[in-house]
């Protein structure tokens, strides 16, 4: 590849790979003491490799550089010139002025700059001191610069080739001990004591995809020379960052379908017609080819690990059942792992609803089983009796020994790590996986954190459904929430009114809250109707009961934790009041206004609550624009920002620095395509040129996983 055309770029005199550049420290660059690396290593800065890869959040373009007799009135424009005087400016907050202004001189003119805030600056602009200046010029009591940055020059002659003074000058996250200024000096420096960085990328991918080698996108993208060149250096970055990731799952999914003995299961169709048959309505063209590919997928003999994604109340039920009757005809069983013990329950009460005609046998297993009960269960569970298995994370403790588990459906948030994988190992099975979502994700973001996974979507809602009518009121006025439900309860509809979320540490704040909320509207507020209360610290028993009794219209108004926000379903509930609104995330949301979308009247939602921040009021805003969870949650990623996805959702991948998945949608789909290829052709990377590739990957997710790259 030709040797970069770079002005910053050293001639490769030195090579010096990534891993290299981590074993080296920070302070082995001049003018980086004690005090320095500390301020850098609350940034997360200690290596060479840290201070070269903390990239600007933004670059100040200072191309348009002027005489200051030329500038003109409302361009930006950049100006060198000398301090002649500094004075406060604007009217003074306990006798400190929060801005100041400083008078230049380039030879051809004067003009003052207008800086506000940055206090620790004008101590430094004595008189005769140089500065570059860069702002807006606009008429202010006179004409002045509004400067967005202001920068002390060493030497006027040098402006434009050093790290300060460029044409586009990075502006990075700085910190407390560190100006943004000295560590745009360091990360300068580091780039000179790097020397060359090979590619740990195959050229071919490089070449394929038109994309800079990772030496010049590095120093392009801190101290670029023109826009172009800065977005062509990020694109690489991004593309460089997704495809380690991609590798990574490419590789995880190989290992899977290598290590495990996967098993067709295929039925002859008797069940799944009969449940068919009795469904009080056709499946959706989106339900029908989505049960078609899980279907087709089970009968394989690859293990199945299928992620099904559909919004709220997509019927996404009906396929699971569909998938496991299938088991079930294959002569095997099947098992549902719900996240909770409610909604454990309500599977059970729901899938034992839908399959009484038929010949299954359908058993609940808990945690909170009396002995005995228990033992029926597990000794079901070992004979075969048991088809269907349904349970919370009981269901892969040791002591539950399966007959014939051959496929397991689960929630998202409790998607199989591979240590439970594990237990199942031990166990002798590796049972397909049908993992279901229920919170739709951006089709990026599915890629990412579920790209080991086949994914199918069901994109089309049952006929009928329509949009749930979302208000937000505040919390002085949630009187008039509860007169709207009055109105539905009058209609003989149901309602559900949800307690504002309490941190999970506090789960006795959490009973006292819903139990207050309770003895208020059973007493006060609806005293003449049969109001029910639902929350977590309940026993299994009770919570049965209540949920029974709100499911046969026993229970007008049910009072519920959060704990009915996935998969409770009783159709007659037309309305939801929820408390506390602006503390519930986007998603949470999106699930609880789910639970009245079910039937056939206009369905209802009421946001009670005082937004304090941006945030929050963003959420309400958006649940009141969009019905569609797709768009929600791209709302919610633009929100929240996408630092902490992978984290909070323990997927084992790293957290993304430079993608950004609503805006990288391309670059990903590339990244994707070229990093399963190349584990396609070279599976562990044993080629020696992927040696680099290899140790990248591995250093970015942890050497010791068990499934990366073992044979
Ligand atoms: N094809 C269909 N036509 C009409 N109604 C349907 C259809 N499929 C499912 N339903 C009904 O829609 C409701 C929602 O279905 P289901 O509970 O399976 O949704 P879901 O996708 O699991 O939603 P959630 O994630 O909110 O729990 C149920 O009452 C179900 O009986």
């Amino acid at each position: 590849m030709a040797w970069p055309s770079s002005r910053i770029a050293s001639p490769p005199d030195t090579l010096t790979t990534l891993p290299e550049l981590r074993a080296r420290p920070v302070t082995e660059l001049p003018g980086c003491g004690p005090g320095i690396a500390a301020a850098l290593e609350r940034l997360g800065i200690e290596s060479l490799a840290d201070l070269i890869s903390h990239y600007p959040s933004r670059h100040e373009d200072l191309s348009n550089v002027k005489r200051i007799s030329r500038l003109r009135l409302g361009e930006r424009a950049t100006v060198v010139g000398r301090v002649v005087s500094v004075r406060g400016v604007g009217r003074p907050v306990r006798g400190r002025t929060p801005g100041f202004k400083v008078q230049l001189y380039d030879g051809s003119g004067y003009i003052p700059a207008v800086v506000w805030g940055r206090e620790w600056l004008r101590g430094q602009l004595v008189p005769e001191t140089w500065v570059v200046v860069s702002g807006e010029v606009q008429r202010r009591y006179g004409i002045q610069i509004a400067a967005r940055t202001l920068e002390i020059v060493d030497d006027p002659g040098s402006f434009g080739d050093g790290a300060h003074t460029g044409k586009f000058v990075p502006i990075y996250p700085a910190g407390r001990g560190i100006t943004p200024r000295r560590l745009r000096a360091l990360i300068h420096r580091a780039l000179d004591a790097a020397g060359y960085i090979p590619d740990p990328l195959p050229v071919s991918v490089l070449e394929s995809r038109r994309l800079p080698n990772l030496h010049d996108a590095i120093r392009e993208v801190h101290f670029p020379e023109s826009r172009d060149r800065l977005q062509r250096a990020m694109r690489r970055l991004v593309f460089h960052e997704l495809f380690l990731v991609q590798i990574g799952l490419a590789a995880r999914k190989m290992h899977l379908e290598r290590s495990e003995p996967g098993r067709s299961n295929r039925g002859d169709g008797s069940l799944v017609n009969r449940y068919l048959n009795g469904l009080p309505f056709a499946l959706t063209g989106a339900q029908e080819r989505v049960v078609e590919e899980v279907l087709a997928d089970m009968s394989s003999e690859r293990p199945m690990r299928r992620l099904v994604q559909g919004d709220v109340g997509s019927g996404k039920t009906a396929v699971a059942i569909c998938a496991l009757l299938t088991a079930i005809e294959a002569g095997r069983q099947g098992a549902i792992m719900a996240p909770t013990e409610v909604l454990a329950e309500q599977h059970y009460l729901s899938v034992s609803n839908a399959l009484e005609e038929l010949p299954v046998e359908v058993v609940l297993l808990t945690g909170s089983q009396t002995a005995a009960e228990r033992r029926v269960c597990l000794n079901a569970i070992e004979n075969g009796q048991a088809h269907l298995i349904i349970g919370t994370h009981a269901l892969i403790q040791r002591h539950v020994r399966f007959r014939d588990l051959s496929l397991v459906v689960v929630d998202e948030q409790h998607r199989f790590g591979v240590s439970q994988r594990a237990v199942f190992k031990e166990k002798g099975i590796s049972p397909d996986t049908l993992i279901m979502t229920a919170t739709p994700i951006p089709r990026t973001l599915s890629l990412t954190l579920y790209g080991d996974l086949e994914v199918s979507v069901i994109d089309e809602l049952p006929p009928g459904r329509k949009p749930v009518e979302t208000v937000h009121v505040e919390s002085a006025r949630r009187m008039e929430a509860y007169a709207a439900v009055e109105e539905e309860l009058d209609e003989g509809r149901q309602a559900y009114v949800i307690c504002p979320l309490v941190e999970e540490s506090e789960a006795l704040e959490e009973v006292r809250a819903a139990e207050e909320l309770y003895g208020e509207l059973s007493e006060k507020v609806f005293p003449h109707r049969r109001v029910g209360l639902l929350h977590g610290r309940m026993s299994a028993a009770e919570k049965r009961e209540v949920m029974a009794a709100f499911r046969g219209g026993g229970i007008e108004v049910l009072v519920a934790t959060v704990v009915v926000e996935v998969g409770v379903d009783v159709p007659n509930a037309s309305i939801i009041v929820i408390e506390g609104a602006e503390r519930f995330g986007l998603s949470q949301l999106h699930q609880l206004r789910g639970r009245v979308c079910r039937g056939e009247h206009p369905p209802r939602c009421f946001l009670v609550g005082d937004p304090q921040t941006e945030d929050s009021r963003a959420r309400l805003d958006a649940m009141i624009r969009y019905q569609d969870g797709f768009r929600l949650s791209e709302a919610d990623l633009a929100i929240r920002g996408e630092g902490t996805l992978f984290g909070s959702r323990q997927s084992g991948m790293p957290d993304l620095k430079v993608a950004k998945l609503l805006r990288d949608v391309e670059v990903l789909v590339e990244a994707r395509k070229e990093a399963f290829a190349l584990v396609a052709n070279d599976p562990y990377l044993r080629d020696p040129a992927h040696g680099p590739l290899k140790r990248e990957v591995e250093e970015l997710l942890g050497a010791d996983i068990e499934w990366l790259f073992r044979e």
